[in-house]
């Protein structure tokens, strides 16, 4: 089975484009203003207006309120919703009100941390891991920092997954043969700096998950 993979975090057409000619199966774009990579709904639109039906369009939350998921759903055309910092309650309204499929980000740092997924069964639809980022830092994810991925040795996944937090293109191959994973998801792992994009390590990264 070919590994999907979810560039995250575009912001310009060029960087979308290499995304799609690179096989990119999914696209992210994030709704966080004090991300580097927070897009305006005006901006998703014009983005999203450039998307082969083919490759799913990913809204990347942070507890967000209803009215937000609104405007990201219809103007960024979006095919789903990925929650971080979101409780199963308020992830399985948002699931309800914006009707698209919704991922639920798992913060990891220890085992006891997956214990957290089985909690999203009947409120997501997939579960993303990601590495815990510090106490008191301004993202939950995008700071390229990755789990120790032996924590999912022998994992019973309650549902489907993805997995992120510190992929690029040197490790993503070691990160599939060693979890399995069916998904995989970078941000800023192919960027040359803070919410720019580089176009030959998103080409690089793809053809690396394609290789594995
Ligand atoms: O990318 C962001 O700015 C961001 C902001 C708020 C929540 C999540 C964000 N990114 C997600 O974080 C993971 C891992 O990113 P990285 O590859 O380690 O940089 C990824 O799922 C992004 O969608």
């Amino acid at each position: 089975m070919p590994v999907s993979t979810k560039i995250c975090g575009l912001s310009t057409p060029e960087a979308l484009g290499a995304a799609i000619a690179g096989g990119a199966s999914h696209v992210g774009f994030v709704f966080f203003p004090p991300s580097p990579r927070h897009l305006s709904f005006d901006r998703a639109a014009a983005l999203a207006s450039l998307l082969p039906s083919h490759v799913r369009a990913v809204g990347v939350f942070v507890d967000p309120d209803d009215d937000t998921i609104g405007q990201a759903v219809t103007t960024g055309r979006l095919d789903a919703v990925q929650l971080h910092r979101t409780s199963p309650d308020r992830t399985a309204h948002i699931r309800r009100l914006s009707a698209r499929e919704t991922w639920a980000a798992v913060a990891v740092k220890a085992r006891a941390d997956l214990h957290a997924a089985g909690h999203y069964v009947g409120a997501a639809d997939r579960i993303l891991y990601d590495a815990k980022t510090p106490d008191g830092a301004a993202l939950p994810g995008g700071m390229g920092m990755r789990f120790d991925w032996a924590l999912l040795d022998g994992s019973s996944h309650p549902l489907p997954w993805v997995l992120s937090g510190g992929l690029d293109p040197n490790n993503v191959g070691e990160a599939i043969r060693r979890t399995g994973a069916p998904i995989v998801d970078v941000s800023s792992g192919v960027e040359s700096a803070p919410g720019v994009k580089d176009v030959d390590k998103i080409a690089a990264f793809l053809q690396a998950v394609r290789r594995s």
